[in-house]
């Protein structure tokens, strides 16, 4: 991929601010507004951009690459294209591969798979306890001080239980500015057979399912330990509109918590389950119509922070089984920006500003990221996301560039499309195409 030396893109809407122009040199974002053209020098590319919206790249809190361990889902490269594809500049791949990100050594090499790549900043989360286990706290120290500059400490997948070691995560992190996102969900109440939400349709189903409240307890006292240990905890996937109260009773207190959801839990509800399609089984169940809705509204108010995809992919042997016994997870990096824009832009609940915030300037000031969510700012790197919020397509899983097809939106019609991406100035993604790929 080679660097446009000089851009000016032309009349886009500059993240719902209002039409105007923004000129990249050498990977820098060099002037904003009206009159950006007069600095351009001879030569520039120009791009007309006029309909379009200009985003900040936008940053997701919580994508699993599946590399080191599953290179037959999905690796660093085709996820990263999948990223580039869907909007993103940056990705916080999550700790649970083989081996598990639980060491500098494991750290640094996602670090320099993701350089190799190219297409997007992959930055690890660092596991919270060693090899997921629950039992001790991982090297949280050495993966923070390592190049790879660990900031988030995850166990997703599965949810630190024990408050003491939870405790002690929260007060290690805080020295260094990090964060710990939890799976809210305790595992006593989500024993081993649960596969979806517990409720009226569960038991017409037959399906053995958790409650709300397995989340919403163990969101309830963690931001009582992040209230305790003065120390920064981040809810992952919330899921339900108990879990929305609790945070907004926590922040109404000061306490230090931010959240994120996603945009399946945003979208889809529990009913997709009707015809058993393993593609729906995901951790966080979907739940029914009044979280879905609670959950937008959430977003919408700031209650919760930032929207992130929870990126699953899985082979077909791991999702092709009877409901019960199939992979949890769906794909989500390609869809994101469109789901949103369907859900929250076209309905009127957000604006195209709150879209630039939740899935970049937030999610990026969450990870402790200084190189991403800077907005369309002079001297900020051009890392950059042309929409066309009006275009509508069909999600076709054939032509997604992750290595896996487990789509919840194949065959659903979206509105909004990413355009093109960029990253500190190079193009990396234009109409669903990964540009200038090596391979
Ligand atoms: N979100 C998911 O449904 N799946 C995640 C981990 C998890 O089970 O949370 C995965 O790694 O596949």
């Amino acid at each position: 991929m080679s660097r446009t030396p000089a851009l000016l893109v032309r009349g886009a809407d500059l993240a719902g601010g209002g039409a105007g122009d923004v000129l990249v040199v050498d990977g820098t974002i060099r002037a904003v507004g009206t009159d950006a053209a007069a600095d351009a020098p001879a030569g520039v590319q120009r791009l007309d951009a006029d309909g379009l919206v200009l985003l900040p790249g936008l940053v997701d809190l919580h994508t699993h690459l599946r590399e080191p361990g599953r290179e037959d889902a999905e690796t660093i490269e085709t996820g990263s294209q999948a990223a580039a594809v869907g909007g993103f500049t940056a990705v916080l791949a999550m700790a649970n591969t083989t081996p598990v990100t639980d060491s500098a050594e494991v750290a640094e090499t996602v670090l320099d798979l993701g350089r190799r790549a190219g297409y997007v900043d992959v930055h690890p989360v660092g596991a919270v306890t060693k090899g997921l286990a629950g039992q001790e706290l991982a090297e949280l120290g050495l993966m923070a001080r390592s190049r790879a500059r660990v900031r988030v400490f995850s166990d997703d997948g599965r949810c630190v239980d024990d408050a003491r070691l939870m405790r002690r995560a929260l007060e290690y992190v805080k020295g260094f500015g990090g964060v710990v996102s939890q799976h809210a969900q305790d595992p006593r109440l989500a024993d081993g057979t649960a596969c979806c939400h517990e409720g009226e349709l569960s038991g017409r189903l037959g399906l053995p399912g958790w409650p709300a409240v397995a989340e919403e307890t163990v969101v309830a006292r963690d931001v009582m330990l992040a209230r305790h240990t003065g120390s920064r905890v981040h809810v992952a996937h919330v899921s339900t509109a108990g879990s929305v109260e609790v945070l907004r009773w926590a922040k109404a207190q000061g306490i230090a918590v931010t959240a994120e959801v996603t945009p399946h839990h945003l979208m889809l509800t529990e009913d997709e389950l009707a015809g058993y399609d393993p593609t729906f089984k995901v951790n966080p169940p979907l739940r029914p119509a009044e979280d879905t809705r609670a959950l937008r509204e959430a977003l919408a108010d700031g209650t919760i922070d930032a929207v992130a995809t929870d990126h699953a992919p899985h082979v077909r042997q791991d999702k092709e089984h009877a409901f019960a016994d199939a992979a949890f997870g769906m794909l989500g990096l390609e869809t994101a920006l469109p789901v949103v824009s369907t859900v929250m832009v076209a309905e009127g609940l957000m604006t195209w500003a709150d879209v630039a915030r939740t899935m970049s300037a937030t999610p990026a000031r969450i990870a402790g990221l200084t190189d991403q969510g800077r907005g369309l700012t002079t001297g900020a790197p051009a890392n950059l996301t042309l929409v066309d919020p009006t275009r509508s397509h069909t999600v076709d899983r054939a032509l997604s560039r992750s290595l896996s097809r487990n789509n919840p939106w194949h065959g659903r019609r979206l509105t909004g499309a990413v355009h093109l991406t960029m990253l500190r100035g190079q193009v990396t993604a234009r109409e669903g195409l990964v540009w200038g790929a090596t391979s």
